[in-house]
């Protein structure tokens, strides 16, 4: 037998026996847990056929069978799907109970990513950075307001009318730049490589992610990750080699302009005032790499998010008229500006973001690490309370609560508890002053005159593909 056969041979025992070893440890941890494991009859690939190709049928189903709580098996790993009360119950636990972070870390492999422990530099971690950054949204608003202009500008390059075959590919040219823009700052924010890796970072992860999943034995996936990948580290390439020459650059006009310096107010700055408990500044290979995290949790999710409520709007003639008397009156009260006072008082707009949301959010919402055995009250499921038919867009549903930042049992979509979405302030104002800017300057109409029917995956819910006219409004 040749040395490279030997070591195929060697691997694929070493591979066997850690499928053994899993296999065991499972059906311990199975004996120990009174939460239900769904059967599955294919060995190793379990339910993964059933939660790729139908997620919200099979969990349902699941759901009915075996209450808020219960195990499935897919590709080596037992995960424990909690929905209802006790889901609710979970995400407001504190980290030490259940972990935010380590699941994150085991789903996304942002470690890898990033190129060192993704929690390793506290101060750049995201509950320390994010409230400075968006609280009271840090002045960004005009900086929003004028990026959105010039790009849907751009776009419609001095034409009145235009037929929109991709929305997503229409709103990554007015969305990607504008959030590039107050992540990453001006200096990059129409770079065509960076806009690039932004608008496809997301998508490539959940990818590459699906190769990880394959692999029984999870020490060994950032390896395998490093051999077959080739997408992320291009993305990681590209976010390094563009900013670590910004954050140099800004620190040198900081120490030659002192106080005069007017520092940006984009996230990225937020990283480069970070200290270290020593009192020390990060190095500028640390802080661009990290960004990414912040690139896949706010650039994609807003294109999907504005697709789909171009697609509700533009099928549905009342919500549109609605939305365009109270544009008008913002218009009289505000001015034409989109100041943050301007859109947080844009209510019937909140309600259709927040609706939009209620309906295309996927099965994978939030993700915890158990830290240690936890007792679960295991209260009676009680439903959401959304009202009367949960699965059609009514918006005015929310009359009575229509802010889309406010998270709550019953709408999960940022997520809940001490580790929510601490980017949904920004994402819901900049979802509205793109929406507002639209329903303003365009009418707009899907080919067919009906929203067309989304596509449900584990974590993505992804826009019907239909061709759109956008026509200027006179
Ligand atoms: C439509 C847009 C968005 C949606 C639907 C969304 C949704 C979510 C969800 C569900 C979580 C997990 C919460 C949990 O596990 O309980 C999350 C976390 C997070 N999101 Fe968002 N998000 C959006 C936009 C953004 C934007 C624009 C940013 C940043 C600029 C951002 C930054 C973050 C961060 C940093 C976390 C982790 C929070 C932590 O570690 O404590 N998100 N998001």
């Amino acid at each position: 037998m040749s040395q490279s056969q030997q070591l195929i041979l060697s691997s694929v025992l070493a591979l066997g026996t850690c499928y053994v070893l899993m296999s065991f440890m499972r059906r311990l941890r199975a004996a120990k847990s009174n939460i239900p494991l769904v059967p599955y009859s294919i060995p190793f690939v379990g339910h993964f056929i059933e939660l790729i190709s139908h997620p919200f049928e099979f969990l349902s189903k699941c759901r009915e069978k075996y209450g808020d709580a219960f195990d499935v098996y897919m590709m080596g790993t037992t995960l424990t799907m909690v929905t209802g009360q006790t889901g609710y119950e979970i995400l407001k636990a504190p980290e030490a109970a259940m972990s935010h972070e380590l699941a994150m870390d085991e789903a996304l492999n942002f470690s890898w990513i990033i190129g060192y422990p993704m929690w390793k530099y506290k101060a750049l971690n995201a509950p320390y950075i994010m409230p400075k950054y968006t609280s009271g949204l840090n002045g960004m608003d005009k900086l929003i307001d004028s990026e959105l202009r010039d790009s849907l500008k751009r776009t419609f390059n001095g034409t009145h009318m235009m037929t929109v075959p991709n929305i997503e590919d229409f709103l990554h040219n007015i969305i990607t730049p504008t959030m590039c823009n107050i992540i990453l700052g001006k200096e990059t924010c129409h770079d065509p490589e960076l806009l690039s890796t932004a608008r496809h970072f997301s998508s490539d992860l959940s990818e590459c992610m699906g190769i990880a999943n394959l692999i029984p034995f999870k020490p060994l996936v950032p390896y395998v990750l490093d051999l077959v990948d080739s997408k992320i580290k291009h993305h990681r390439h590209v976010m390094v080699t563009k900013l670590i020459p910004v954050i140099e650059l800004r620190r040198r006009l900081e120490t030659k302009l002192g106080s005069a310096y007017e520092k940006p107010l984009d996230l990225l700055q937020r990283h480069i005032d970070a200290r270290d408990s020593q009192g020390k500044p990060y190095p500028a290979d640390v802080i661009a790499p990290k960004l990414s995290v912040y690139i896949f949790a706010g650039v994609y999710n807003l294109i999907l998010l504005v697709s789909h409520i171009v697609h509700f709007v533009a099928a549905d003639d009342k919500v549109c008229r609605q939305l365009r008397e109270e544009q008008d009156r913002i218009i009289a009260t505000h001015g034409e500006q989109l100041t943050k006072e301007a859109v947080a008082n844009m209510k019937f707009l909140d309600m259709v973001v927040k609706e939009t949301l209620r309906l295309t959010i996927t099965p994978f919402r939030s993700s915890r690490q158990a830290m240690h055995t936890q007792v679960l009250s295991n209260d009676l499921f009680s439903a959401a309370h959304v009202g009367a038919n949960p699965e059609s867009f009514d918006p005015w549903r929310y009359r009575n609560n229509p802010l889309a930042t406010t998270v709550a049992a019953d709408f999960i979509s940022f997520g809940c508890g001490p580790r929510a979405c601490s980017g949904r302030y920004v994402a819901v104002h900049v979802t509205k002053a793109t929406v507002a800017l639209l329903v303003r300057g365009y009418d707009m109409r899907t080919a067919t005159g009906r929203r067309p029917e989304p596509t449900f995956s584990l974590m993505e819910c992804k826009p019907g593909q239909v061709e759109m006219v956008l026509e200027e409004r006179i």
